[in-house]
């Protein structure tokens, strides 16, 4: 496996040269596009690492998994689902247009910007501080890894910028998606996009979820199986935001992207895995990240399909 990884990561470097970085949040543009990093751990906790694996990059809308699992778990799932669907989207993952036209105003699922931000509500805590610190605690809990940091310069950045995102909040404000205090709310989901992780930290969520909700290096459970399903079924629909249905044709596993460069992607019943590379296709999907899960899930015959 470790051989196989290196020759992956060796195939597809020149990938990297493709694309662009997010540099619409300007603290991405600065990030170095030749970086390039996977790491597998499977459910027997055999664990392979090759490249810029231990490299950190900001989890972006990898993170809207977390917000998810966390919703699920704290509140009744009728409750989310009459407010946000869970219906794949044609459109970009920051997509206005979306909210009005189609849908009747509901977000067209939760791993797009609009669901995400309507999504943050449903998770248990008083105030948004409660909800922000459920969020990433639970971050933690799921990447064994108590350690994780917010990246101070790219929240700061994506709070001055994030002018769409605001524009998404504020018109689920005016149609009665979401209440209260559009700012606040708009403050947890910037510092949940700015969490600092490694491809070890996705890969060791991704495990979680490919063992239906227990830690393999524990055995404790942490989610549900049937949360484990719902989220797998939606990264398997929308995780890639317009770009989901072909990655379910050519690599077809249940995965999650991130504007950072991260993918995160599950073999249900057998691995975790976390890929980074931050040069990004014009869906905002790491093109280098995608070809090599394409080709992981070709040698290893990992379709789920
Ligand atoms: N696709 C993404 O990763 C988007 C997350 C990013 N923070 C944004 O809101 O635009």
């Amino acid at each position: 496996m470790q051989a196989l990884l290196s020759n992956l990561l060796a195939q597809n470097r020149a990938l990297t040269a493709q694309g662009m970085v997010a540099n619409y949040i300007p603290e991405l543009a600065k990030v170095d596009p030749q970086l390039l990093g996977i790491c597998v751990m499977d459910i027997d906790n055999n664990e392979y690492s090759v490249g810029d694996y231990d490299v950190s990059f900001t989890i972006q809308s990898i993170s809207k998994i977390i917000t998810f699992i966390c919703a699920l778990m704290d509140c009744d799932f009728d409750k989310i689902f009459q407010t946000i669907s869970v219906e794949p989207t044609a459109d970009g993952f920051n997509s206005i247009a979306s909210l009005e036209i189609k849908n009747m105003h509901k977000p067209l699922n939760p791993m797009i910007n609009a669901g995400a931000i309507a999504t943050i509500p449903f998770v248990q805590g008083a105030t948004y501080t409660e909800k922000f610190n459920r969020i990433f605690d639970f971050m933690k809990t799921m990447t064994g890894n108590p350690a994780l940091s917010i990246n101070q310069q790219v929240y700061r950045s994506e709070s001055l910028t994030g002018n769409r995102n605001r524009a998404l909040a504020y018109y689920m404000k005016s149609t009665g998606i979401i209440d209260g205090d559009a700012e606040e709310l708009l403050d947890v989901y910037f510092r949940l996009c700015s969490v600092n992780v490694t491809c070890k930290d996705l890969a060791a969520m991704g495990v979680v979820l490919a063992n239906n909700g227990i830690v393999p290096k524990s055995n404790h459970r942490i989610v549900s199986k049937k949360i484990c399903h719902i989220v797998k079924a939606v990264m398997s629909t929308c995780g890639l935001y317009n770009e989901s249905g072909t990655f379910a044709a050519h690599v077809g596993i249940p995965a999650k992207s991130g504007v950072g460069g991260g993918i995160i992607a599950v073999v249900p019943k057998s691995m975790g895995i976390g890929v980074f590379s931050p040069a990004l296709d014009d869906k905002g999907n790491s093109i280098a990240g995608m070809k090599i899960l394409a080709d992981l899930s070709q040698e290893l015959d990992l379709y789920i399909y």
